[in-house]
């Protein structure tokens, strides 16, 4: 959300009725977008037996992936490894191609609950030859910004050229639809 909209949802309360629906017809990319393996408040409907399949799924349509952990939180950091060897199965079993993986470190902002320090991000991502960053976003659009252009950039140009086009910006439409509306009702 930081990154489609520039705005930190801090709870996400009354905006989720709207929200939730606006994400439901981009489905795809939001997944694309979420931490992969984690919940979230806007999860569809499915059945435990459904579940690997569908994340299954979500990797095989996914072009690239940021994992997120909480540099507050070592059991979110300590599952990475895991986590990457798990899409790298199955992508990479497939095809020739390196899988565009990114981690991040989140939660910069609270540096006096840190548990896992950037050293140890780092070092965590080079092993897996993975890209990172840390950031916060709650303080900062900018971190978020450099998460996703640093992906895009691990990803290769000749997959970009075949995805190009409405997909994205069909996203960002109806994020800025969805918080226009919300300004609006407000006033
Ligand atoms: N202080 C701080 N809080 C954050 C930051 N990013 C997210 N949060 C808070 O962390 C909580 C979890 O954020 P979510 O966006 O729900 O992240 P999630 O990965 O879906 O986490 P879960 O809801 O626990 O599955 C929320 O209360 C956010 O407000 C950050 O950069 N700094």
């Amino acid at each position: 959300v930081r990154f489609l909209t520039r705005r930190f949802i801090g709870e996400y309360g009354d905006m989720g009725e709207s929200l939730t629906s606006s994400l439901a017809i981009h489905w795809e990319l939001f997944l694309c977008l979420t931490p992969l393996f984690c919940s979230c408040p806007f999860s569809f409907p499915q059945d435990q037996a459904d579940q690997g399949s569908s994340e299954e799924k979500r990797i095989q349509w996914a072009d690239s992936f940021v994992l997120v952990y909480s540099i507050c939180d070592r059991a979110s950091f300590n599952i990475l490894p895991l986590k990457v060897q798990f899409i790298k199965a199955a992508k990479e079993g497939l095809s020739q191609e390196k899988v565009p993986i990114v981690i991040v470190g989140n939660k910069r902002d609270l540096h006096h609950q840190r548990v896992v320090s950037s050293e140890e991000g780092r070092l965590l991502a080079l092993s897996l030859d993975c890209g990172f960053y840390e950031v916060s976003a709650a303080e900062a659009y900018h971190g978020a910004l450099m998460v996703f252009h640093g992906l895009a950039e691990r990803i290769p140009d000749t997959r970009l050229a075949l995805k190009k086009g409405t997909r994205i910006r069909g996203i960002v439409k109806s994020m800025s639809a969805v918080f226009a509306r919300k300004r609006t009702d407000s006033l």
